[in-house]
């Protein structure tokens, strides 16, 4: 099987798992949360040490082994990412996986197991990018949207979009619900690395918002910030973000 298709296999297994969890289990909130990070988790890694053990492995739910440093092969994998949406019965929340090779997000797969019809988005499988609105809309975080991205989109006359999961964030880009996904404000490598290599392989601008690239399997994977879009869009938010003072 090549890399492509067991992230592919492997976010899809994980996203029935965890549907499983949520429509088997009494449980509900956190607990329901943590109960789907668990079994994702363990499912994940199990496989990725089975099928490519010579490979690093950097998850959102395991503690951080320091020796994916001196590999050029890594898996980061977010177990489920928007495990708050997860746990309110919601549809936005995602599986990544992905491998990072030199640092570089070289492939991935983000799984949307809340949505019908079991939908895995896959960078080796890229489909054309639909028509985009006039006015762009702006993605940003339920519960936390960037300060830059509410500025951003006043400035350029845009609509802001709230949903959970940067990886459903992410891939609605890439399916053509909005144009822009601009956060700040912090994240990790787990919560972009997927998402980013299944939008780049579309043809998506992605970088942090001074327009630097997104470098994965650091030795601090904090990332603070990331802008995601439609690349006719990247210049003029990044000019915007870079115009905007401190406090604005
Ligand atoms: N300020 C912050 N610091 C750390 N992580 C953050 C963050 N803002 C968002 N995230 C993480 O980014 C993912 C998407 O967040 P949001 O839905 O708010 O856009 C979530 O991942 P998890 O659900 O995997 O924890 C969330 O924890
Ligand atoms: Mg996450």
């Amino acid at each position: 099987m090549t890399d492509a298709a067991l992230a592919a296999h492997l976010a899809a297994e994980a996203g029935r798992l965890l549907i499983d969890v949520r429509e088997g289990s009494d449980l509900a909130g956190k607990a329901l949360g943590n109960e789907g990070d668990v079994v994702a988790n363990r499912f994940l890694c199990e496989a990725i040490r089975a099928a490519r053990p010579d490979d690093g492995l950097l998850s959102e739910e395991e503690r951080d082994n320091p020796a994916r440093l001196g590999k050029s092969r890594v898996w980061i994998i977010d177990p489920v990412d928007g495990t708050r949406e997860y746990s309110e019965g919601r549809s936005d929340w995602a599986v990544h996986v992905a491998l990072a090779v030199d640092g570089l997000p070289v492939l991935g797969a983000v799984a949307l197991p809340g949505l019908a019809g079991e939908v895995v988005m896959r960078s080796d499988q890229p489909q054309s990018l639909p028509a985009m609105t006039p006015h762009p809309r702006f993605l940003v975080s339920r519960t936390r949207p960037a300060r830059e991205a509410e500025a951003v989109a006043k400035a350029l006359g845009g609509a802001l979009v709230p949903m959970g999961s940067a990886g459903a964030k992410a891939m609605a880009v890439v399916r053509g619900d909005a144009e822009v996904y601009l956060h700040s404000g912090g994240q990790h490598e787990w919560d972009s690395c997927a998402p980013v290599a299944v939008a780049l392989a579309h043809g998506l601008h992605c970088s942090r918002i001074d327009g630097s690239p997104l470098i994965y399997n650091q030795a601090d994977t904090f990332m603070p910030d990331l802008l995601i879009c439609r690349s006719e869009w990247a210049a003029p938010v990044l000019a915007e973000v870079a115009r905007l003072a401190p406090g604005d």
